[in-house]
């Protein structure tokens, strides 16, 4: 696996400080290392640098537009660049408003993709319908050419294009959605596996239906977008919107390793790790731990372990 990593250290998707030190928190941990040591050939290309943006009022009840256009726009040009080089794709958010920047750029290097979205959220919320105007709620809804009508015209936003099609995302973990991202799901016919069908199939038989849902069609590069507050708030309790009844360390692990298999993993984002949302420093070490487990999981760390072809017994 050739790795490249991009650090996205961006918070105004949202309004609760720290989520901008979620990068350097699991290269802390020892992503990069950790990934070298199970074969990959990583290269990391460090942190985007996100100027401030003065006057950055909202529009309508958009909180922070132009400085959210502005980070994405640097984030796409970022990921089409990675993808140029040849790697798969690693977006440390930084917060969820970031998927906007990185499946554009991603789209504009592998045209047409499969997003599996994996998250306690569907975050397809309109500039109309959003009830808060944090536009972490809303990535999805810029990015889908069904709903491209739904989408105004927003200062520093004029770079981006809807690229993905409804039928091509798949979301699992869902279990916080308000009314009108229900009503757009039902809408759009997109294909979902909440926490209910979780429950009921088990995450094996979620993965193979998943994985029948995205290759229905052609086989395209996968974009996993993953935000940590799909598993359960007991392993991953220091991000800004915990909500009870989220996947287990090992659905999470079981997702990661699935989709690693498929050999389709193009670009994954792990965002909305937030250090100043923990309580303890043992919570913000679980929550950093397992983002950094679910990533080596992505690029072939198996449970069952491993051993180099030449082996031979002593
Ligand atoms: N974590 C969040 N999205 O994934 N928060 C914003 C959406 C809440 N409805
Ligand atoms: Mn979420
Ligand atoms: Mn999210």
């Amino acid at each position: 696996h050739c790795v490249g990593i991009i650090g996205a250290p961006f918070s105004k998707g949202q309004q609760r400080d720290g989520v901008q030190r979620g990068a350097d928190l699991i290269r802390a941990a020892g992503l990069v290392q950790k990934l070298k040591g199970q074969g990959c050939v990583v290269k990391d290309y460090g942190n985007l640098t996100f100027e401030d943006i003065p006057n950055d009022e909202p529009i309508g009840r958009l909180k922070s537009p132009r400085a959210v256009g502005r980070a994405n726009e640097l984030l796409a040009g970022a990921v089409l660049k990675i993808k140029s080089d040849g790697n798969t794709c690693v977006m440390l958010g930084g917060d969820h408003s970031l998927a906007i920047g990185s499946i554009s750029g991603h789209a504009a290097s592998r045209h047409e993709l499969s997003v599996l979205w994996v998250d306690a959220h569907a975050d397809i919320n309109t500039p109309l319908t959003t009830p808060t105007g944090n536009i972490h709620g809303q990535p999805l809804s810029y990015l889908i050419h069904e709903l491209h009508s739904k989408i105004p015209i927003i200062p520093h936003f004029s770079w981006l294009k809807p690229c993905v099609a409804a039928k091509d995302i798949v979301y699992i973990g869902l279990r916080d959605v308000d009314p009108e991202e229900h009503y757009i799901l039902k809408h759009l016919g997109i294909k979902t596996f909440s926490m209910t069908e979780v429950d009921r199939l088990g995450i094996a038989k979620v993965m193979e239906q998943t994985c029948d849902h995205m290759f229905s069609k052609v086989k395209k590069p996968i974009h996993l977008s993953f935000d940590i507050d799909a598993l359960d708030p007991s392993v991953s309790p220091a991000t800004g919107t915990p909500a009870a009844g989220g996947l287990t360390y090992r659905e999470g692990i079981y997702i990661t390793e699935h989709i690693c298999q498929t050999g389709l993993l193009s670009a994954v984002d792990m965002v909305e790790v937030n250090p100043k949302q923990g309580k303890t420093e043992d919570e913000i070490k679980s929550t950093v731990n397992a983002a950094v487990d679910l990533l080596r999981s992505c690029f072939g760390r198996v449970r069952e372990g491993s051993h180099e072809p030449d082996y031979q017994i002593p």
